[in-house]
């Protein structure tokens, strides 16, 4: 076991079992010291050793996808119910297939009625057959986005397409959803949660297609990660000029979705439709992202710890 602190009074003991690039991002000494400074030692699990040989945690916080992995932790939680463990795999496995990502949202009954939260319309097609036969039964115009079924955090389950013409669906890899493009203003809204802890940033997102410009696009454009791409101004990055969604919803989404999800970890990304202010989508939910960008990531997430390990996590 890698302690990431020496020795220390710490009253608390949490456990993360992260892949290499995560514990890199994540587990920064500014982190560390600031959970240490709320009585909290962050400590990397060993992935070698079985859980219960390790040190006694208070917590186990995980983003592994292995069947070896969620076998253990079953194991361990059979036997030790009374460690939190964040958060349950049969749950977080639900975030890894972009259909029932999504099912949640559609559930959702919210206190907001001034506005509509819900997700694009969206099928699931194996061969470009099948995308023809779903755009034409949701009645959906190109352009389209085409996103790999699978959402397991490999690199090309970020790989994605707009798609304008029926042409371009010859060039997808199946199986995707194709799925409405929405006209949204460039502006993406990230939703973070981290139990009773919500905020949201926004960032730069895909720029509007007009009916004029359809006119000259082509077949297929792969992209990825548009929200992380640089943009030539800072502004640009992070869609200046369109406003964020009422304090209201962002919280009551965030509630309400970690509530329907049975997840403490996890972010949303929220777009508004440019045509119809009172439109928000959900288009994808993620587990445990990259908390570190948030501003103040430090007392967000000890925040989290300190109400997990004082058992005051509840919803
Ligand atoms: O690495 P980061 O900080 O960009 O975080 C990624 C997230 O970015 P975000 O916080 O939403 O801006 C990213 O979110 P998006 O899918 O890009 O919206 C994912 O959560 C990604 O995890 P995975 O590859 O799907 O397992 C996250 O990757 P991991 O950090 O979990 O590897
Ligand atoms: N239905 C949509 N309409 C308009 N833009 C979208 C839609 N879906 C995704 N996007 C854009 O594509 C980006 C990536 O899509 P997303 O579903 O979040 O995939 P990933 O899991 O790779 O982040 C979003 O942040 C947004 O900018
Ligand atoms: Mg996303
Ligand atoms: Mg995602």
């Amino acid at each position: 076991m890698s302690e990431l602190e020496g020795p220390s009074p710490s009253r608390y003991r949490v456990g993360f079992a992260l892949e290499p690039k995560k514990v890199h991002s994540f587990l920064q000494s500014s982190l560390i010291q600031h959970a240490k400074n709320h009585g909290i030692q962050l400590i990397q699990m060993d992935l070698t050793i079985p859980i219960d040989q390790q040190n006694q945690f208070h917590c186990i916080i995980h983003k592994l996808h292995s069947p070896q992995w969620t076998q253990q932790l079953r194991h361990f939680s059979l036997h030790n119910p009374s460690i939190p463990i964040i958060d349950p795999p049969d749950s977080v496995d639900r975030l890894h297939h972009r259909v029932t990502m999504l099912d949640s949202v559609a559930k959702l009954s919210l206190l907001n009625d001034a506005v509509s939260v819900s997700i694009p319309k969206q099928a699931v097609a194996n061969d470009e057959i099948t995308a023809v036969e779903g755009l034409d039964s949701l009645n959906l115009r190109f352009p389209v986005i085409a996103k790999p079924l699978e959402a397991d955090g490999s690199a090309s389950s970020h790989n994605l397409c707009m798609v304008f013409d029926r042409e371009g669906l010859k060039s997808l890899n199946y199986p995707v959803v194709v799925q409405e493009f929405v006209n949204h203003g460039g502006a993406v809204f990230k939703i973070y949660v981290a139990g009773r802890h919500v905020t949201c940033v926004r960032r730069k997102s895909l720029a509007d297609i007009t009916d004029e410009e359809m006119k000259n696009l082509k077949g297929a454009m792969p992209f990825s990660h548009v929200s992380n791409m640089k943009g030539s101004r800072e502004e640009e990055e992070e869609g200046e000029g369109v406003e964020m969604p009422p304090e209201g919803l962002v919280s009551e989404l965030g509630r309400t979705l970690r509530e329907a999800l049975g997840l403490n970890l996890f972010n949303v990304d929220v777009i508004r439709d440019a045509s119809d202010e009172k439109r928000y989508l959900v288009i994808d939910i993620n587990y445990f992202p990259g908390y570190a960008k948030l501003p103040c990531y430090e007392t967000f997430f000890t925040n989290f710890l300190l109400d997990v390990v004082q058992g005051k996590n509840t919803a």
